[in-house]
């Protein structure tokens, strides 16, 4: 990194030894000057090892002038802290993102006592410009509490965990706790005044999140006059990012945003102001919009255990583990037919081993093609060009996953290498196979095998995809037969009917589960939209890199 000029520099005490302080525009250093040159190279992560320490500016939370006379944070006593070798009676504290364990942040602190009071409020106050220099942090959120996710604990999360964080960083906040299934998303359909404020963060789990996207997709389509319901409209991408603080039964969407379900660590984001565009797929039937969906759009094996799982709702997360088992041992197939556009160009496979991580070229390919050609994904073009590829089969799985799907159930996710915004969803037919290889394939999403390393799964990256059950297969030939030969149609109708009777099988019908919610049709058409949303995340960070923290701070 190149060396950025001081702007301050200070002999500061530490827990009463003296410490060499430097402030630039891009980090905080503190360094012991008795331990001096000993140091070897570390994380840049603000650890600790051999008293230098690093914290990029940008991960500084908020700084606090400390009261004269207040309790010595070190020792707990009210006393002086001793004059040597500067004196300590004048401190501040900066408050700043210390990262632990599997990329879960915490706020760390340290207390930099200073020799002179006009010392003291110099440091305040410059540290506090360089965080005004930060125009990418919120001010004012509007929050949604759901206190039924999960297990329940969505507004005591918030309110032990979540409400101190912000208040630390002068975040001001209206909570609303909802009242009824579907009150985020109508509130901010027609009802909040969404000026007020610099992004909306929801407290629950994917169904909340779900919610918090509707009311804000639709409630931009209709201020900018689009109609949802047609799919070749190119929707308006929102301005407010959405934050999500997890308190629900899969919290897929957080995990695989953030790479951890927690808390503190989403409240954290929020607060530096990360940003994380994200796909979103619209689900028609016909010419109505059913829904939008950022996660799983599973037919079959997915859709039956959310089904099921609905009636269990009073045994909270446990719920899917209990209709994950009974769905497996009932072992239902469906039969229809997929139809999908394939994504072209550069944007890997869905087994190419590329995850999609914080700063993704992919996706940052994605966006910069987007602003080049702003028409890149519109349907006519593509439908004119009649790449559709089409497959027939019996299924027991058919899933879009639009982004990796990570959760603590699958660590790796439905589609490990999928990406967040790349304006595609990576289509996944699990055919009629053996329980035994059904199981085996289950497995392989908890472990690190890879889950399409078998003959009965096909996996395909695609911006839009169709399905439609078999027996509206039936239906839509006979129809079209009969409006083609008139009377002559009666006789191919009584045909079809004879040859479904002969070949023994009920044309058995599964549902969609869409993000967690159940579709109310079979036959759907999805199309991608590309990085319509953005989120209050950065996606999952690379593991630290080693690099000399005080000389050579890499940012
Ligand atoms: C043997 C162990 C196999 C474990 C296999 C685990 C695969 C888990 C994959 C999880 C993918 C989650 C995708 C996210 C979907 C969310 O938009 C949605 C809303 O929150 N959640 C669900 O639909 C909730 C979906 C929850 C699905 C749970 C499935 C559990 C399957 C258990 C099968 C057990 C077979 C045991 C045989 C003896
Ligand atoms: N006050 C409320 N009363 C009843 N239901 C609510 C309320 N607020 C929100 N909901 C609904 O509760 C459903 C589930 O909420 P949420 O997503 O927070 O938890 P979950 O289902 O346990 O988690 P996940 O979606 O991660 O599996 C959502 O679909 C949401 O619409
Ligand atoms: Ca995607």
């Amino acid at each position: 990194m190149e060396k950025q000029p001081r702007l301050l520099c200070s002999e500061l005490c530490v827990q009463r030894r003296p410490y060499e302080v430097i402030l630039n525009c891009a980090i905080l250093a503190w360094k012991d000057v008795q331990i001096g040159q000993k140091h070897t190279g570390r994380s840049i992560y603000g650890s600790v090892k051999a008293g230098s320490h690093c914290v990029p500016v940008c991960e500084i939370i908020a700084v606090q002038e400390k009261e004269d006379d207040s309790p010595c944070k070190d020792t707990g006593k009210w006393q002086k802290v001793p004059q040597s070798p500067v004196d300590c009676q004048h401190a501040f504290t900066v408050f700043y993102i210390e990262r632990t364990r599997q990329h879960c942040w915490r706020c760390s602190n340290v207390t930099f006592h200073c020799s002179d009071q006009s010392l003291c409020l110099l440091w305040v106050q410059t540290i506090r410009e360089q965080l005004g220099l930060l125009t990418n942090r919120p001010k004012r959120l509007l929050v949604y509490i759901n206190p039924y996710g999960g297990k329940q604990r969505g507004k005591q999360i918030y309110d032990h965990k979540v409400a101190p964080i912000f208040s630390r960083a002068t975040i001001s906040t209206d909570v609303i706790v909802t009242e009824r299934a579907n009150h985020a998303r109508d509130h901010l359909k027609t009802e909040a005044d969404l000026k007020k404020y610099d992004g909306v963060v929801c407290v629950g789990g994917d169904g909340m999140f779900s919610e918090i996207m509707h009311g804000l997709v639709s409630r931009m389509q209709r201020d900018a006059g689009v109609d949802e319901n047609s799919m070749e409209e190119t929707l308006v991408p929102c301005g407010l990012r959405i934050g999500i603080i997890p308190s629900g039964s899969t919290d897929c969407v957080c995990y695989a945003t953030a790479g951890s379900n927690d808390p503190v660590t989403s409240a954290l984001h929020i607060v530096v102001g990360d940003s994380q565009p994200m796909d979103i797929c619209s689900v028609h039937n016909e010419d109505s919009l059913l829904r939008y969906s950022v996660s799983l759009l599973g037919y079959g094996f997915y859709g039956d255990v959310l089904t099921d799982s609905e009636r269990k709702r009073w045994m909270g997360p446990a719920r899917y583990d209990i209709s994950g088992v009974k769905t497996f041992l009932s072992h239902r197939y469906y039969e229809g037919t997929v139809s999908f556009l394939p994504a072209e160009g550069n944007l890997g496979t869905p087994r190419d081993k590329m995850q999609c991580l914080s700063g993704c070229a992919i996706c940052r390919q994605t966006s910069s093609d987007r602003l080049v050609s702003k028409d890149e994904d519109s349907v006519s073009d593509a439908e004119c060009r009649d790449t559709w590829t089409v497959i027939r089969g019996k299924f027991l799985a058919i899933n879009a996953a639009s982004m990796s799907c990570a959760c603590p159930r699958s660590p790796k996710g439905l589609s490990p290498s999928a990406h967040l915004a790349d304006g595609t969803t990576d289509l996944i037919l699990v055919r009629k196979c053996s329980r035994i290889d059904f199981l085996r394939h289950l497995l392989r999403h908890t472990n690190k095998d890879d889950q399409f390393d078998h003959s009965f799964v096909e996996v395909y990256r695609v911006k839009q995809f169709r399905f439609t059950p078999r027996h509206q297969e039936c239906d839509s030939e006979v129809d079209l037969r009969e409006r083609e030969s008139g009377a002559g149609g009666k006789r191919f109708l009584s045909q079809i009917c004879r040859e479904h009777r002969a070949c023994g099988c009920m044309p058995s019908q599964s549902n969609w589960n869409c993000d967690g919610e159940i579709l109310p049709y079979t036959a759907i058409q999805v199309r991608v939209h590309c990085q319509l949303i953005t989120l209050f995340a950065r996606g999952i960070e690379e593991q630290p890199v080693f690099e000399d923290p005080y000389t050579h701070c890499a940012i």
